[in-house]
C-alpha cells in the first residue's frame, strides 16, 4: 500500500494549480495524495484591502489550523504569502523550483506606459513603486483572485492589472501580458514565484524527509532562506512595501532588497553577496544594513500610514 500524504490548500484556481503541481511531484515519488480545500479570511473578505484586514496570516491561518489538528500533513502556499515568522510548532520544509520572478502588466488593450494608465493592484509594494517610477499612473485597489480581477478589468475598473508573472502563467493568461517589468527596477516581493510547503514540527521525520526530497529545490531554498531572513529582520509581512530578491551563482548568493515609502519618495535599498551556505546570515546582514540607514523608522512611518 502506498503512503498517503494529506494536503490542505485554499480553493482558488491558482492555489489548486499549485497543489496539483505538488501532488504530481509527490505521486512521482511514490505517494498517494489527498486534498482538503479550505477558504481563508483573505478569500472571504474581498471588499477590504489586505493590509486593512489586520491579521498577518490572512491566507494561511485556516490551513495552519488543519496542520495543528493533524487533519493534513502539509499545507501548500505561494511562498510570497507566507509571513516571515510562523506560529509556534509550524515550519516551512520545502520550496519548489522558482517560476520566473518578475511582475507584469496584463490588459486587453495596447498599453502605452507613458500614458495616464489606470492600474489595478492590491499590493502596497506595487503602489509605492509606481508612485516612485510611474507617478503619472492612477492606481486603484483590486482584490480577489486572478479571474475576479480580470473580470473587474473587463468591466472597466482599470486599464491594466499589475500581477506576478508566475500566477498569470499558471492561470494561462500569458497572451494578455503587455509589459514585463525589469527585475532590477521593479524588484518582486520576497518569495515570489516559488511554492512553499508548510508542516507541523511534529510531522513524522521520515515522512518529512521524503516530502522534502520529492519537492524541494536546493538552490531556491537557499535563495528563499536569504530573502525570508531579510524580511524577518525588518519584521515585514507581504503587506509592507518591502522587496527582496536573491539569485544564486555557483556557491554564491546575491541578495538585493529594499523598502520604499508609501508615497514613493524615499527608498532604502542595497545588495549583498556571500556564500550559499550562509544564506540566512546574508539576509540578516542586508536587513541590518537597511536598519542602520533608517529602515526601521521608515517602516514605522509606513505602518502608521497604512
Ligand atoms: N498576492 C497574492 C499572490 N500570491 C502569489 C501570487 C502569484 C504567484 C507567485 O508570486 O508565486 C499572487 C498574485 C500576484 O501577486 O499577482
Amino acid at each position: 500500500m502506498k503512503e498517503v500524504v494529506k494536503i490542505v490548500t485554499r480553493k482558488s484556481q491558482l492555489a489548486m494549480w499549485q497543489t496539483n503541481y505538488i501532488e504530481d511531484l509527490l505521486n512521482e515519488a511514490g505517494f498517494e495524495t489527498e486534498i482538503i480545500k479550505l477558504d481563508t479570511i483573505g478569500d472571504k473578505i474581498l471588499d477590504v484591502a489586505i493590509n486593512k484586514i489586520g491579521s498577518k496570516g490572512v491566507f494561511t491561518e485556516e490551513l495552519e489550523a488543519a496542520l495543528y489538528a493533524g487533519e493534513a500533513h502539509i499545507a501548500v502556499h505561494s511562498a510570497k504569502d507566507m509571513p516571515s515568522s510562523l506560529p509556534d510548532g509550524l515550519e516551512l520544509i520545502a520550496f519548489t523550483k522558482r517560476e520566473k520572478m518578475h511582475d507584469v502588466l496584463v490588459s486587453d488593450k495596447d498599453i502605452d506606459l507613458t500614458g495616464k494608465l489606470t492600474i489595478g493592484t492590491s499590493s502596497t509594494r506595487r503602489v509605492a513603486m509606481h508612485k516612485r517610477f510611474n507617478p503619472h499612473f492612477n492606481i486603484v485597489d483590486m482584490r480577489g483572485n486572478l479571474q475576479t480581477r480580470i473580470g473587474k478589468m473587463r468591466d472597466g475598473h482599470c486599464d491594466a492589472l499589475h500581477l506576478a508573472f508566475a500566477g498569470v502563467h499558471r492561470m494561462g493568461y500569458e497572451d494578455l501580458i503587455k509589459h514585463h517589468f525589469d527585475l532590477s527596477v521593479f524588484t518582486p516581493a520576497v518569495g515570489q514565484g516559488s511554492i512553499a510547503i508548510e508542516a507541523s514540527t511534529s510531522l513524522n521525520p521520515e515522512l518529512k524527509q521524503k516530502i522534502i526530497e520529492a519537492v524541494n529545490d536546493t538552490d531556491t531554498h537557499a535563495c528563499l532562506a536569504a530573502e525570508r531572513a531579510f524580511l524577518k529582520k525588518l519584521e515585514g509581512g507581504c503587506s509592507v512595501p518591502v522587496f527582496g530578491l536573491a539569485s544564486q551563482n555557483g556557491d554564491q548568493i546575491s541578495l538585493r532588497g529594499g523598502i520604499v515609502s508609501l508615497d514613493g519618495q524615499t527608498m532604502i535599498d542595497d545588495e549583498v553577496t556571500g556564500s550559499m551556505s550562509e544564506s540566512r546570515e546574508l539576509g540578516e546582514k542586508l536587513g541590518d544594513m537597511l536598519i542602520s540607514r533608517g529602515g526601521k523608522e521608515l517602516l514605522n512611518e509606513i505602518k502608521r500610514g497604512l
